[in-house]
């Protein structure tokens, strides 16, 4: 029977994951398998969260168990599966203590305004929240904090600690912090470059994030000194960099894959957004921005396309009404596209983790 279950454990490490593309046993997955009472059970750990996935793993790993297991000793065994994840730590062990117990930080950044930056970092950071793992929202957003609007929490004040703490503000599952809570009438209307990097690196090492797996930051857009001080300050474990297909969307977006590769952090991949209009009269699907380029600089780039989120009016009309498609539809299309997304960027930090060295790409 052990000879079985071997086999077992062999064939399902044959299966491929959707996150990463990869079969399961290229990959740092735990599988374990055992027999009792009459049962298998079946235990897979991914190093990210993938509740939403678990129903369709069950299918896939059941089908993959059949041949194996068919007229012999086990055959006639009920099969049982559960899947968990284990997810990798990138955050530095000398970060300031409110950060120590955030496992991942993951920057969203754009090369230019405008692109859907925001609403992708929240709609990103509610699919991870769905997916089982805990997560929180920091809008540094400097230009025109959206946070607060995006969740239905405009006028909130954060809770202070020791008059030198701020506790995060819990919306929809996340914990979030905004420049826009902290806003008043003194706050200058036009940041300065080092008034902005310190007031971001503040609000950052701050807050009391306590524990969490994932924490998104909503950079502000652009590549200058602000975004770069704020990429070579903090450990990230990654950047995932919004675009719209335009050409000029997509040549500030390679300007933002250069700089981080400049400062040594992993670009997790892109998002293409706005790829697609549907006309909701007709149905009818036309790329009016172009299409392809997103592809194509994850090609050139040596990264990867990690989805495309259509022009859409829900997709606007729930974030600038305070529930973001992820939260008001969990289960359309749409959030099921964010999900994707917000998988295989999480699916990319596990795999970097895995990496005793990531090459050093050197950008001059
Ligand atoms: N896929 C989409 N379909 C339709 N509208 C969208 C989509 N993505 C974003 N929007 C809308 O586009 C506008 C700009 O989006 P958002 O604020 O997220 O962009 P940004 O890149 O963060 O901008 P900024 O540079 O001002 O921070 C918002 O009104 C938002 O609701």
């Amino acid at each position: 029977m052990q000879v079985e279950l071997e086999r077992l454990a062999e064939s399902l490490g044959q299966l491929h994951d959707p996150a990463t593309g990869l079969p399961l046993d290229e990959l740092d997955a735990e599988i374990e398998v055992g027999f009792e009472g009459g049962t298998v059970f079946v235990g897979l750990t991914l190093g990210y969260p993938c509740a939403g996935r678990e129903a369709d793993w069950d299918a896939r790993l059941r089908e993959a168990c059949l041949p194996t297991l068919k007229g012999g000793p086990l055959g006639e065994a009920q099969l049982q599966f559960e899947l968990f994840s284990d997810i990798p730590v990138t955050g530095a062990a000398d970060a300031p203590e409110p950060l120590r117990g955030v496992k991942n930080i993951v920057a969203v950044a754009s090369g230019k305004g405008g692109v859907g930056k925001s609403t992708t970092a929240v709609n990103l950071a509610l699919a991870l929240a769905a997916e089982g793992a805990s997560v929180g929202l920091l809008d540094a957003d400097i230009y025109g904090p959206s946070l607060p609007t995006m969740l239905g929490t405009e006028g909130v004040r954060p809770d202070v600690k020791e008059q030198k703490f701020f506790l995060p503000v819990e919306a929809r599952g996340l914990k979030t912090m905004s420049l826009g809570y902290l806003m008043t009438e003194e706050t200058p209307a036009v940041w300065r470059g080092p008034m902005a990097s310190g007031a971001l690196n503040q609000i950052l090492t701050q807050t009391l994030w306590g524990e969490l797996d994932y924490l998104f930051v909503d950079m502000p857009p652009g590549t200058g000194d602000i975004q770069l001080t704020l990429a070579q300050n903090t450990t990230l474990a990654g950047a995932v960099i919004v675009t719209t297909p335009q050409d000029l969307a997509l040549k500030d977006a390679i300007k933002g894959v250069e700089m981080f590769r400049k400062v040594s952090v992993p670009v997790l991949g892109i998002v293409e957004n706005m790829s697609l209009h549907t006309c909701s009269q007709c149905g009818h699907s036309e790329p009016i921005f172009g299409s392809g380029g997103g592809e194509r600089i994850a090609a050139d780039y040596q990264t990867r396309l990690l989805g495309q989120l259509p022009l859409t009016l829900a997709i606007r009309e729930d974030a600038d009404g305070g529930l973001p498609t992820v939260a008001s539809d969990p289960e359309g299309e749409i959030a099921g596209l964010y999900r994707d997304i917000a998988r295989r960027a999480a699916a990319q930090i596990w795999l970097n983790a895995g990496e005793e060295d990531l090459p050093q790409i050197e950008v001059s």
